[in-house]
């Protein structure tokens, strides 16, 4: 049987506990044999990011130490450039199985990434719930996905009420952060005083 790599793509600026719970819960429900975390270079579809390439991987690799069966995978980063889904799947090594997990709010947002056809025809899409975002497949992935023969997968996954935004902010505000962040990956932020400025 095919080798199952899970995919969690993100910008990780920086990364939290709702990222490595969504790991953990796509690689327990779907039997992955992994999950691997993509840092993206430059997610060209936001603000730039806060932090460098060089400290959003030093957090990751700090968050999913212990943590069996995650791992990080630094290809956009050494890519570069816009960070392009379709062009990071169409250097990965082919024959495993591989699913892409993304929340709610990117689900929505799927049909405007670059060549999402191509996407949606490459990896089972495997999404999760999030506070304040619907779950709901727009309707030309859902056409496209019938065309292909493919389903979505809902994970079970108890919505977790964490984003890097609200981190960030509070960080520039001197605010606690408790229960969101690994309690290593919050000492690196204050060590290389990280999310300072407004
Ligand atoms: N709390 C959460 N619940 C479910 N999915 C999440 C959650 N936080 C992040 N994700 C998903 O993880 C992936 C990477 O997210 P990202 O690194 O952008 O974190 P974020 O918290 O959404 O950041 P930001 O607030 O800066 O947009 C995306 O697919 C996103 O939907
Ligand atoms: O390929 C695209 O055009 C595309 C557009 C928007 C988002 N993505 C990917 O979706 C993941 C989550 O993005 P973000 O902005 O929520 O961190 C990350 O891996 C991005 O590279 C990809």
């Amino acid at each position: 049987m095919a080798v199952k790599i899970g995919l969690l793509g993100g910008s990780f600026d920086p990364v939290h506990c709702a990222h490595i719970a969504l790991a953990l819960a796509a690689r327990r429900s779907l039997g992955m044999d992994r999950v691997q975390l993509i840092p993206a270079a430059n997610p060209w579809q936001r603000e730039p990011l806060a932090t460098s390439a060089h400290h959003r991987l030093a957090m990751l690799n700090i968050a999913v130490r212990g943590h069996e069966g995650l791992e990080i995978n630094p290809l956009e980063i050494t890519r570069g450039g816009k960070t392009y889904t379709a062009d990071t799947l169409s250097q990965l090594p082919p024959g495993p199985d591989y699913t892409w997990i993304l929340g709610a709010d990117q689900l929505g947002n799927f049909c405007s990434w670059h060549r999402w056809e191509a996407i949606a025809a490459t990896v089972t899409l495997a999404v999760a719930r999030r506070p304040g975002t619907e779950l709901a497949v727009p309707a030309a992935l859902r056409q496209r996905l019938e065309a292909l023969n493919r389903r979505l997968v809902e994970l079970p996954f108890e919505p977790m009420d964490i984003s890097a935004t609200a981190i960030r902010r509070r960080l520039a505000l001197g605010l606690p952060t408790d229960g969101m962040l690994d309690v290593a990956v919050a000492q690196y932020i204050k060590e290389n005083h990280l999310y300072q400025g407004p």
